[in-house]
C-alpha cells in the first residue's frame, strides 16, 4: 500500500486528561474505519454534521458517548475523507480508540505533521501556510501567535506570489525567444528593466522577514558589564521578581542566570551575568568566560556602567560584545556623581529621552561626540521604562511585526538565493547573453519556488514536517 493511500489515524489533541479528546481518522477508509467505532452513525452521513452518538469496543461495549464528525474528500483539512471523534478527555479511552481503528488493515499511525503534509500535497495548503500551522502550535509570545496566524492566513503565500508570477513570466518570455525566436522575437526587449523591478521587490521582501527569528523565538537580550555595577538589581527590576542574588561585594554572580519575559507581546529571554574585571578568582574567571560566550550569541547587549564611569572606559567595555549590538545605560542613576570627564557629563534634559549610545561606539564611531547613555536604577526603578522601551526600539526598530516577520530561516534563506540570482541577472542583462540571464532568472524562479512549495523535495518537506508534532 502507498503512503498516499494508506489511512492515518492520531490522536489530536494533548495525550493529558482535559475536557475533550479528539480521535483523526484521514484517508479513503476512513468513514468505515469510524463507524466501526461509532456504528450508530449512518453509512452515509451528512458531511460537516456532529452527531452524538456511541463509541464501542470489538465487542459492541459502549466505551463513551461522544460527537463524531464527518468530512467528505475533498473538503476537508487534509483533502481526503475525514472523520472525527470527540470523546471525553481521557487518555486512557483514547488510547483505546485508537487501538481498535489501528486494528483495520488499512490503517496506520500518522507520522509527525502527516496531516498538514496531506494538506499541503492535495494543494489545500502551500507551504508556507502549513509551515504556518507548526508556527502556531509553538508560538509561545502574542507576537508570534499573531504572526503565525497572519502566515495561516496567507499573508506570506500572498507576497511570495506577487514576486513569483511576474518572475515566471519573464522567464517564460525569456525561453520563448531563446527557443523560438522567430515567433516570440521582442519579448525580452524589457528584460533588463523587469530585471530591476523584480530585483528590488524581492530585496524588499527580504529586508521585512529578516527578523522572523526575533518573533519566533524571542530575543535574547544581556545584561553586561563590570562587576557591582548593579546589573543584577536590575535584572530583578526588568523581571519583576528577586531572582538574582546581590550584593555590594563585586564578582556575586557567577553564573549567568535567564529569565524569560514578554514585553509588547515579544517574547524576551533575558540574561544577567558575571561581572567583568581584571584578575578574577578562579571560578569567577569561568563566569567571565562564559560572560563573554553568552555576549557573542544574544541579539542584544546592554552595558551597565556605573556613574563616573570614562568615555574611554565606557568605550572599551562597549568592545568586550564584539560585533552584537549594544545599547549602553548608566546604572545607579540615583546616586549623584561628580566625576569630571564621564559618559553623562553631557546628562542634559534632552537626554532624558534615551538615546542608544552602542549604536556610535559599536560602529568605532567613539570619537564623535553622543548623547549620553540613558540612565536607570534597578533600587528605585527609575528609567526601568525607558529602558524597556529602547531595548524593543532597538531589536524592532520600533513598531510591531509585520504580517510577514515570522520567517523561517529557511524562507530567509531561499529569499536570500532569489534575490542573489536576481542580482546577477541584473548584471547578466547588461554584460551577458540573453542564455545567461534566462539561466539566472530561472535559479532565482527555484529559490523563490522552495518558499511557496512549488519547487520542494521530498527530503525537504521530510524535514520540514519532522519539527510537527504527531497528530497535527
Ligand atoms: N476539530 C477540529 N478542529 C480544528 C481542526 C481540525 O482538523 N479539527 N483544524 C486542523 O488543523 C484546524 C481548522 N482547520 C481546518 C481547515 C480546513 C478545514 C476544511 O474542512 N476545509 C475544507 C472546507 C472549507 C469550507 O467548507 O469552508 C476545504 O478546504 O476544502 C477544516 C479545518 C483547527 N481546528
Ligand atoms: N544606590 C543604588 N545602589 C544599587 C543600585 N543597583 C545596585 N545597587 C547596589 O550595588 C551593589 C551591587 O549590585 P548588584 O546588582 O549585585 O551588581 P552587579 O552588577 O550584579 O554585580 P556583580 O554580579 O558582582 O558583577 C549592591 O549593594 C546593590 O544594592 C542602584 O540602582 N542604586
Ligand atoms: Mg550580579
Amino acid at each position: 500500500m502507498t503512503p498516499e493511500s494508506a489511512t492515518i489515524v492520531a490522536l489530536a489533541t494533548a495525550p493529558a486528561a482535559g475536557a475533550v479528546g479528539i480521535l483523526r481518522v484521514s484517508g479513503p477508509a476512513a468513514l468505515e474505519v469510524g463507524r466501526g467505532l461509532a456504528p450508530g452513525v449512518p453509512a452515509a452521513p451528512t458531511p460537516r454534521h456532529a452527531y452524538l452518538t456511541s463509541f464501542v469496543d470489538a465487542a459492541g461495549a459502549v466505551l463513551d458517548e461522544g460527537l463524531f464528525l464527518y468530512f467528505q474528500a475533498p473538503r476537508s483539512f487534509t483533502g481526503e475523507d475525514v472523520v472525527e471523534l470527540h470523546a471525553h478527555g481521557s487518555p486512557r479511552l483514547l488510547r483505546l480508540l485508537l487501538a481498535r481503528a489501528l486494528e483495520d488493515a488499512r490503517v496506520r499511525p500518522a507520522l509527525p505533521g502527516e496531516f498538514t503534509r496531506r494538506a499541503f500535497l492535495h494543494g489545500r495548503i502551500d507551504l508556507t501556510r502549513a509551515e504556518a500551522v507548526a508556527d502556531l502550535v509553538a508560538a509561545d509570545s502574542e507576537a508570534a501567535v499573531r504572526a503565525a496566524a497572519a502566515g495561516l492566513s496567507g499573508a506570506l503565500a500572498e507576497r511570495i506570489r506577487a514576486l513569483e508570477l511576474p518572475l515566471r513570466e519573464l522567464h517564460a518570455d525569456l525561453e520563448g525567444v531563446l527557443n523560438f525566436p522567430d515567433e516570440a522575437e521582442g519579448a525580452d526587449a524589457e528584460a533588463g528593466s523587469r530585471v530591476v523591478a523584480l530585483r528590488s521587490a524581492a530585496e524588499a521582501l527580504r529586508a521585512e522577514v529578516g527578523r522572523g527569528r526575533l518573533v519566533r523565538q524571542g530575543a535574547r537580550v544581556a545584561l553586561y558589564g563590570p562587576v557591582n555595577a548593579g546589573k543584577s538589581t536590575l535584572f530583578n527590576r526588568l523581571v519583576g521578581e528577586a531572582r538574582a542574588l546581590v550584593d555590594d561585594e563585586p564578582g556575586t554572580t557567577r553564573d549567568a542566570l535567564e529569565a524569560r519575559v514578554e514585553w509588547d507581546g515579544l517574547g524576551v529571554t533575558l540574561y544577567d551575568t558575571a561581572g567583568l574585571r581584571e584578575a578574577p578568582g578562579r571560578v569567577e574567571a569561568l563566569g567571565i568566560a562564559r560572560t563573554k560566550e553568552l555576549l557573542a550569541a544574544v541579539d542584544l547587549a546592554v552595558l551597565v556602567l556605573p556613574p563616573g564611569t570614562s568615555r574611554d572606559e565606557a568605550a572599551s567595555w562597549t568592545r568586550e560584545a564584539g560585533a552584537t549590538p549594544v545599547l549602553t545605560v548608566t546604572g545607579k542613576c540615583d546616586v549623584l556623581t561628580a566625576a569630571r570627564g564621564s559618559v553623562e557629563d553631557d546628562t542634559n534634559a534632552a537626554s532624558a529621552v534615551p538615546s542608544p549610545l552602542g549604536d556610535a561606539a559599536s560602529d568605532g564611531m567613539s570619537a564623535l561626540p553622543s548623547p549620553a547613555p540613558p540612565r536607570v536604577s534597578g533600587l528605585t526603578g527609575e528609567g526601568v521604562d525607558a529602558l524597556r522601551t529602547s531595548v524593543l526600539a532597538r531589536l524592532w526598530g520600533g513598531g510591531t511585526p509585520s504580517a510577514v516577520a515570522l520567517v523561517s530561516e529557511r524562507h530567509a534563506d531561499a529569499l536570500r538565493r532569489t534575490a542573489e540570482a536576481l542580482g546577477r541577472a541584473e548584471e547578466a542583462s547588461r554584460v551577458s547573453t540573453l542564455e545567461v540571464l534566462s539561466g539566472e532568472v530561472g535559479l532565482a524562479l527555484e529559490a523563490l519556488g522552495e518558499v511557496s512549495g512549488t519547487s520542494v523535495s521530498e527530503a525537504l518537506l521530510d524535514t520540514l514536517f519532522q519539527r510537527f508534532c504527531i497528530g497535527k
